[in-house]
């Protein structure tokens, strides 16, 4: 079964680059070249086309080359069946535009669906160290990818709870009660959809980082939000005379959190900053191959600066790694030697140099 690929992308005025276009491998491609050369601005032109955004700003209008007033990408990805699906992102000032197979569509959703791509970059060890949100949004784009019902019931879960806090701080509460069913209906499901998804990343995780931790005994455990023994409604009644004083809902998978422990201790106060940036590679690496055995489909995972906190060992077990991985990777890197062991028949390299891409 062909696997889903990102198999020609042209990117016009995204950061230093004027014009590129180049016709990747589906498995591993190499973007080298000094620093500020733009091998990062290529990285952003795969994301944007995958998700309509960037990973490095939430200003979009930042990533538009400078004197232009808009930025386009268009690319061809070839699916799990075959298909070629044509992508196009324009971005200008104040306004978006997405295209997807011929249509116009208004919501990212569907492209996220059709091409979905993953970041690894020097700041992704907040995956671990940063707020729980980032925790929150990685399980939720896995858990998007495998239950499709999951977005609509997400959707109605945000604006249940926006009811109630507004209801709370309005001290409003003859409906309270209808709100906390509601609340606590989607809450339980967004709930159990995460539980699934965490168990089933799990073994995936652990073989992730087996290749990089020998002897370590890692445990991923989820939180739901809420208090363990009681349900969500329950803990929602509970909850309403403090609710009420702090203005908001203190129980809810909007409160969610998963943490890495090591031996029973929290792996984030053991583990080096190289270290957790390997842990950070496990998750994001078990995420994508989760996707690979058991949707069918696959990600496109962008690796930018791959040498960054790892030593020459780590680096080496982790191209290793990645070429058993059949998965097609963007990494970008500074210089040749990083990549020169890992590059065999299906890598493709591409050379940046003032925002000019060239394919050697
Ligand atoms: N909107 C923009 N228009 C034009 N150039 C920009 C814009 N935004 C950033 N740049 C410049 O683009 C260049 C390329 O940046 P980029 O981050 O892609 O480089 P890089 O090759 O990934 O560098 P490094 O190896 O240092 O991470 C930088 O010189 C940056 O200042």
């Amino acid at each position: 079964m062909p696997r889903m690929s990102l198999v020609k992308i042209e990117a016009r005025d995204v950061r230093n680059i004027e014009y590129a276009a180049i016709e990747p491998s589906p498995h591993l491609n190499f973007v080298v070249g000094p620093n500020a050369s733009g091998k990062t601005s290529l990285l952003e032109a795969v994301y944007l086309l995958g998700r309509a955004r960037s990973f490095r700003t939430s200003q979009i209008s930042q990533v538009i080359r400078f004197g232009q007033s808009g930025l386009m990408v268009t690319g061809k990805v070839v699916n799990e069946t075959g298909s070629a699906i044509p992508i196009g992102v324009r971005i200008t000032r104040g306004e978006r535009e997405i295209h997807l197979e011929g249509r116009k569509i208004q919501s990212s959703a569907e492209l996220i669906g059709a091409f979905p791509v993953l970041v690894i970059q020097p700041s992704s060890s907040t995956l671990l160290e940063g707020a729980p949100k980032y925790r929150r949004q990685f399980l939720d784009w896995g858990v998007f990818h495998f239950e499709k019902s999951y977005l609509d019931c997400w959707r109605r879960y945000v604006r249940a709870l926006s009811q109630r806090n507004t209801l709370l701080r309005e001290k409003r509460l003859g409906d309270i009660e209808l709100w906390n069913r509601e609340v606590a209906r989607y809450g339980t499901i967004i709930s159990s959809a995460r539980d699934r998804y965490a168990e089933k990343l799990k073994p995936f995780f652990l073989r992730s980082a087996a290749q990089f931790f020998e002897g370590f005994e890692f445990e991923l455990h989820l939180q739901s939000g809420w208090s363990k023994n009681k349900t969500l409604e329950a803990a929602l009644q509970e909850d309403v005379a403090s609710d009420i004083r702090l203005g908001y809902t203190q129980s809810g998978p909007h409160k969610a959190d998963f943490s890495i422990s090591l031996e029973g201790r929290p792996a984030r106060a053991y583990l080096s900053r190289g270290q957790m940036k390997l842990l950070v590679y496990s998750l994001l690496l078990a995420q994508a191959l989760l996707m690979e055995e058991s949707v069918g489909g696959s990600a496109c995972v962008l690796i930018d600066d791959i040498a960054s906190e790892l030593d020459e060992h780590n680096k080496n077990r982790l191209l290793g790694l990645l070429r058993e991985h059949p998965t097609q990777f963007f990494i970008t890197a500074t210089a040749d030697r990083i990549i020169r062991d890992a590059v065999d028949h299906d890598a493709a390299v591409f050379h940046v140099e003032h925002g000019q891409v060239t394919q050697a």
